[in-house]
C-alpha cells in the first residue's frame, strides 16, 4: 500500500546567536553577533500507511514541532524530502493543506471574537469548502463533538475542552485524509479528554483518516496509538507497534512481595530488590532470566508472604528507558 506520508532523511537547521558568558561576552554578542548551527532535526526518516494512529513522541527539544511544521509545509527542511499523499509541501503547499487538518492543543484556529458556528462558516470561506461537503460534514461532527451546546457561544467564552473540541470540528471541515495533532488534549480534566479521544477513533474508525498525534500524555499514547516513533535529539530512536517496544525496552518485571514480619535475609540472587517500605519488596527481576512462577516459589521456601502482585513494565516504562539511553 501506498504510504500517506513519506519523510527521507529530513534535516532542519536553525542559525541561532551564539552566546557569550559574563557582561563582556553579552557585549561582544550584542555589537558583533555571531551565528551559529542548530539541528533540530537530525536525518528523520519514516513511513506512515493510509489509516495508521501513530505517536510521535519524544522529550522536550527532540524535534517533534520541528519535523510537523515541515510537514504541514509551515518551514523548508534544510535537506531530505517529504511527500504527504503523494505531493510535497514545499513544492505545494495549498494542494497539501486541503489534504490536512492540523491542531495545536496550545493555538486555536479559530476566532475569539466570533461565535463557534460563525468561525466555521469564514474558514468554509477560507478554505473554499463547497457547501455541501461543509453542511454534511458540520452535521456529523456536531453530533460526535456535541457542538449544539455552545456552537452560538462566542470562540472566546468556551471552555477549553469546549474550544478545543470546536478546533478537532474546524480541522475536519475540509474532509482531510491526514489529521495532525500536537498536544490535542492538554490541560483537558478526564471527561474532555475522554471526548477528544473517542473523537479521535471514530474518525479513524469510520473515515480512515491518518492520524499523527504528538503527546507527551502517555494515555493518549496508550489508548490510541498502535505504532509509536520516537525521537530525541532530532533523530529517530525506535519505531514500531507499542507493544514490541515495550517488550524490547523493558527486559524487567517486578515482584511486589508484602511478608507477615520482618525478616532478615530477603535476598535472592537472580532478583534485585529495588525498593523497601515496611513488610513490602520490590524484586526487579530479567524475564529471559527467570518466570515470576520461580521466583515466587523461591522466595516463598524461606519467605512469610502475605500477599504478592506481578507488574508487567508498561509504555511509561518503556519510555522512560529509550529517553534514559539516548
Ligand atoms: N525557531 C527556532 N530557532 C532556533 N532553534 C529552534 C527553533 N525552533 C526549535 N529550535 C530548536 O530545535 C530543537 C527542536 O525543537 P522542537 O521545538 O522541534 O522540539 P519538540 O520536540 O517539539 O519540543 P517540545 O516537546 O518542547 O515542544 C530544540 O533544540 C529547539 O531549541
Amino acid at each position: 500500500m501506498e504510504a500517506v506520508i513519506e519523510v527521507n532523511e529530513l534535516v532542519k537547521e536553525y542559525m541561532v546567536a551564539k552566546k557569550e558568558s559574563g557582561l563582556r561576552g553579552a557585549l561582544k554578542s550584542l555589537l558583533f553577533p555571531e551565528k551559529t548551527k542548530v539541528k533540530g532535526v537530525d536525518g528523520i526518516s519514516f513511513s506512515i500507511a493510509p489509516g495508521e494512529i501513530v505517536g510521535y513522541i519524544g522529550p522536550n527539544g527532540a524535534g517533534k514541532s520541528t519535523t510537523i511544521k515541515m510537514l504541514t509545509g509551515i518551514l523548508h527542511p534544510t535537506s531530505g524530502s517529504i511527500k504527504v499523499c503523494g505531493i510535497s509541501p514545499q513544492a505545494d503547499r495549498k494542494a497539501v493543506v486541503r489534504k490536512l487538518g492540523v491542531v495545536f492543543g496550545q493555538r486555536t484556529q479559530l476566532y475569539w471574537d466570533l461565535r463557534l458556528g460563525e468561525s466555521f462558516e469564514l474558514l468554509r470561506r477560507i478554505y473554499q469548502i463547497d457547501k455541501t461537503t461543509y453542511e454534511e460534514n458540520l452535521a456529523v461532527l456536531s453530533d460526535v463533538l456535541k457542538l449544539n451546546e455552545f456552537i452560538d457561544t462566542p470562540v472566546r467564552q468556551l471552555s477549553l475542552g469546549q474550544r478545543m473540541r470546536g478546533d478537532l470540528a474546524a480541522a475536519m471541515l475540509h474532509s482531510p485524509e491526514v489529521l495532525f495533532l500536537d498536544e490535542p488534549t492538554i490541560g483537558l480534566d478526564a471527561d474532555a479528554k475522554h471526548a477528544i479521544r473517542d473523537f479521535i477513533k471514530e474518525m479513524n474508525r469510520n473515515r480512515g483518516v491518518t492520524v499523527i498525534l504528538t503527546t507527551h500524555d502517555l494515555d493518549d499514547v496508550e489508548q490510541l496509538c498502535s505504532r509509536l516513533v520516537v525521537v530525541n535529539h532530532g533523530k529517530v530512536v525506535e519505531d514500531g507497534p507499542i507493544e514490541s517496544l515495550i517488550h524490547k525496552l523493558t527486559p524487567h518485571r517486578l515482584l511486589v512481595v508484602e511478608l507477615q514480619h520482618p525478616c532478615d535475609d530477603l535476598s535472592h540472587p537472580a532478583a534485585e530488590i529495588i525498593k523497601r517500605d515496611g513488610l513490602k519488596i520490590w524484586y526487579q527481576f530479567e524475564k529471559q532470566r527467570m518466570t515470576a512462577a520461580e521466583l515466587i516459589s523461591d522466595l516463598s521456601q524461606k519467605l512469610p508472604i502475605q500477599d504478592l502482585s506481578v507488574k508487567e513494565p508498561d509504555i511509561e516504562d518503556a519510555i522512560r528507558e529509550v529517553y534514559k539511553t539516548t
